[in-house]
């Protein structure tokens, strides 16, 4: 689905990402890891057209979106639950998933909607009249989960899925992944929490200094434990 061979971007003269190559297949779910600073949060604005890249090549689908812009690439089927959320404070969560609606993934059996949305998040229902400023941390992932599945995307990327959320909250977001991996999602993920990753991914990339350094199966990163000393930290 998704193919970049290469990459390279960064900053202005700050070079941070270097020959950086990922394949995603169609219902995939792959974890990208790696410690604070490592380029990460780079890749994922490259692939969306958020920083140009440098060098490389960029497919999804077959076709080229090196060069293009975040709304043209978004609207071929990729869709980012952003670090930090990024809710509108003057939009209510109702607002919020009617406003992004799209059905951009006709192999999408039963498209998601507000309604879907609000059956995967019971708590999303009981804030459908609250702004985006009025919801806890937790709220505020499930509803840029929300935002992001009512695009009915065909690859969905969670960048710090779980990030300074309570453990039981985490729980849930999780256990939301692991519904959409059986439901075919294509899915792109960043968390620090790399035993629960094992569990939800299919496959794992690490990144060290802007490069991929390992990448492999959930039983092949469990078997290599001196990768999550030497490279995740852990
Ligand atoms: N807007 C920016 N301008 C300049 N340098 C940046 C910018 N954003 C990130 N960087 C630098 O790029 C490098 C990679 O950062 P990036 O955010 O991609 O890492 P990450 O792996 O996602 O880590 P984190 O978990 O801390 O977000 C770091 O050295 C960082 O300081």
């Amino acid at each position: 689905m998704l193919h970049a061979h290469q990459l390279q971007s960064g900053y202005g003269l700050s070079q941070v990402l270097f020959n950086v190559s990922l394949d995603i297949q169609r219902g995939e779910v792959v974890a990208l890891l790696g410690r604070n600073g490592m380029g990460k949060s780079t890749l994922i604005k490259t692939l969306f057209g958020q920083i140009p890249l440098t060098a490389g090549t960029l497919t999804f689908e077959g076709q080229s979106i090196a060069g293009w812009d975040s709304d043209r690439i978004a609207r071929l089927g990729l869709a980012i639950v952003p670090e930090g959320r990024q809710c509108f404070p003057n939009l209510t969560v109702r607002e919020h998933l009617t406003a992004f609606a799209a059905h951009r993934n006709p192999e999408i059996r039963t498209p998601w909607d507000v309604e879907r949305v609000f059956e995967m998040f019971p708590r999303l229902r009981e804030r459908a009249r609250n702004m985006g400023n009025q919801l806890s941390g937790g709220e505020q992932q499930m509803l840029a989960i929300g935002r992001a599945l009512v695009t009915n995307p065909k690859l969905l990327v969670l960048d710090e899925a779980t990030e300074g959320l309570a453990p039981l909250v985490r729980e849930e977001i999780w256990q939301c992944i692991a519904r959409l991996r059986e439901s075919g999602q294509t899915i792109l993920v960043i968390d620090k929490y790399v035993e629960r990753l094992m569990k939800l991914a299919d496959r794992h990339v690490i990144l060290e200094r802007g490069a991929v350094v390992w990448q492999g199966s959930s039983a092949e990163l469990d078997a290599q434990r001196s990768l999550w000393t030497r490279y995740l930290g852990v």
